[in-house]
């Protein structure tokens, strides 16, 4: 089988790293076209994937196509293939943001196709794949896209009205977590560790704290408390962030993107 990355951007590239490194595809079977060739040459000189002079040529060449160009300019790079599309067993994943299944079909009608929000952890092995539970792919389709996600990623269906909280959290919220991971490096920093270490501790804490909450599904809250001794040090921290607005700043970051207008 071989994938067609139309968009080799950050989203492109993350899912092609991980599918490489988790062995889903050989890299020379991932044919990726993009807007400026020689960045194109470039990222496929380093993964091995191979680069595609137009998005119909790599489209003609492959069995799934990954659709990763912004929003905006999908129908322009789809202009020259929407009837090989329409008329194909070819399917098409799309990871564009707030196009969903309706607005896809009214894009490329015909097709077989899916709309997602991925998150760049991916490119880990440890992504989040959200989909919109409605979709043209036939069955066989359907459980060829499992088996393509499923190595790197968390695949969760959700219904069309809740796509955009749910990509929100999933999608955007890395940055948020970044930014987190940012503040501790820096606050380590401040007290005498080294940047990469205090990086890598934040990190790592980060980590455990998904995983703890995963595996036991315990309330956050009662975590929290799990960690806060009687008279310790760290309730001492959590009144601060309290105080702070901690918890209604990350709301309200979510409902900047939920409700762009307000
Ligand atoms: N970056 C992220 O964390 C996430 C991104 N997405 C979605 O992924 C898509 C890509 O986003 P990014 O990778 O962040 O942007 P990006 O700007 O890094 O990548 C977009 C790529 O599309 C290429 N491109 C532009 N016009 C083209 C054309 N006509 N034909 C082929 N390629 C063309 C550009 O050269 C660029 O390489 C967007 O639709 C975005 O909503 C979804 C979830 C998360
Ligand atoms: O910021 C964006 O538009 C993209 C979609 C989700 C994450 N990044």
């Amino acid at each position: 089988m071989k994938a067609a990355i139309i968009g080799f951007g950050k989203m492109g590239q993350a899912i092609a790293k991980g599918w490489i490194d988790k062995k889903v595809f050989n890299p020379e079977d991932i044919l990726a076209s993009s807007g400026s060739y020689d960045r194109l040459m470039d990222a496929c000189e380093k993964l091995n994937t191979t680069p595609m002079p137009s998005n119909a040529e790599a489209i003609a060449n492959a069995d799934v196509v990954i659709l990763a160009v912004k929003p905006k300019m999908i129908a322009d790079a789809m202009q020259e293939c929407r009837d090989l599309l329409a008329a194909s067993d070819k399917w098409i994943v799309s990871v564009a943001w707030g196009i969903d299944c309706e607005e896809l079909e009214k894009l490329l009608p015909g097709s077989h196709h899916i709309s997602t929000i991925p998150n760049t952890a991916i490119e880990a092995g440890c992504g989040i794949m959200i989909y919109e539970n409605q979709s043209t792919l036939t069955q066989d389709q359907k459980a060829l896209f499992v088996e393509l996600f499923e190595p790197v990623s968390m695949l969760v269906e959700i219904p069309k009205a809740q796509m955009n909280i749910a990509g929100i959290l999933g999608g955007c919220a890395p940055a948020f977590t970044e930014m987190y991971l940012e503040a501790l490096g820096d606050a380590g920093v401040a007290y005498g560790l080294k940047r990469e270490q205090a990086y890598e501790i934040a990190a790592k804490m980060i980590e455990g704290v998904g995983v703890l909450y995963l595996n036991q599904k315990n309330h956050p809250g009662m975590m929290k408390d799990d960690v806060c001794s009687p008279g310790g040090s760290t309730i001492r921290g959590v009144m601060q962030l309290e105080k702070e607005g901690f918890r209604s700043a990350v709301i309200s970051a979510v409902q900047a993107i939920a409700d762009p207008k307000k």
